[in-house]
């Protein structure tokens, strides 16, 4: 019996090759197509496939998936830059090809997801949360897509408890020390070379703390998340917004 017929868009980065080489080796997936910048995404139709992974550049995602959806190819998507607006527009683009399925993913690490579902979990027992997130020097952008999905997360969360705004009493914020603002939630990036991918959600309340910390040493640390993706988003027609929803959590 022959398996699902998966693509990988920006096989030649840091990520497509990582994810090549994992859907290579999984059991029930053949990898029929692996793009870089120059090949056309017309590839991918000559090869019937049926799953694309997505692992480019912020800049061209939304045309990338755009293809996918008008042609029936579901979607895992791991890039960046999937702001409200592009979400809104894809909504659109996937009330044309119901049946199609299509996750963005900021993260497909387990440990990240964990890591947010714990903060989603904890956000309405705290005054304070804060998110920070360390990355290598090469990543295009900042804040990163898992640390903004955190903060709406606890945003979401406080706003359902019906909680106000975190203290915070600064008056002058000279070169923005206190981080971008997510939905109310402060966001602090880091750039180092050494790292690969990390987040600390940090809580706080009269006399106490928690810190939830997840750390992604190596990018093989998010290759179960999208093998897993690969086999399951046909399941899950439109549009899913977090790995966390196609997991039993
Ligand atoms: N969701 C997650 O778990 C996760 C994990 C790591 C990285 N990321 C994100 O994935 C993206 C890729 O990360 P990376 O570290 O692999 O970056 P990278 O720069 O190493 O790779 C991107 C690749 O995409 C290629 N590319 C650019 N335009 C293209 C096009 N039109 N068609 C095909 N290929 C094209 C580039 O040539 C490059 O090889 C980033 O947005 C990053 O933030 C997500
Ligand atoms: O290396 C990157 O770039 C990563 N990007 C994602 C993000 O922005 O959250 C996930 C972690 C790695």
């Amino acid at each position: 019996m022959s398996g699902i017929r998966a693509a990988v868009i920006g096989a030649r980065g840091r990520m497509g090759q990582e994810a090549v080489a994992a859907l290579e080796e999984a059991e029930g997936i053949d990898l029929v197509a692996a793009l870089g910048s120059s090949d056309s995404l017309s590839a991918l139709t000559e090869a019937n496939v049926e799953v694309a992974v997505e692992l480019t550049v912020p800049a061209v995602t939304e045309q990338n998936v755009a293809f996918l959806v008008e042609h029936g190819i579901h979607a895992v998507v791991g890039t960046t830059g999937w702001n409200q607006d592009r979400l809104d527009r894809l909504e659109k683009t996937l009330a044309t090809s119901p049946a199609t399925g299509v996750l963005i993913a900021p993260n497909f690490s387990i440990g990240a997801v964990l890591a947010m579902h714990f903060a989603e979990l904890a956000a309405k027992y705290f005054d304070s949360a804060e998110v920070l997130e360390i990355h290598h020097p090469n990543k295009l952008d900042a804040p990163s897509g898992t640390a903004v999905h955190t903060a709406r997360r606890i945003a979401a969360a406080r706003a359902a408890a019906g909680m106000g705004p975190v203290p915070d009493a600064t008056e002058s914020d000279e070169g923005g020390s206190r981080g971008a603002v997510i939905d109310g939630i402060h966001v602090h990036a880091i750039r180092q070379r050494g790292r690969v991918a990390h987040e600390e959600i940090q809580f706080g309340s009269e006399g106490e703390a928690l810190t939830i910390r997840t750390d992604s040493f190596h990018r093989g640390a998010f290759m179960p998340g999208i093998v897993h993706a690969v086999r399951h988003i046909a399941e899950h027609p439109g549009l899913t917004h977090g790995l966390e929803h196609l997991l039993d959590l």
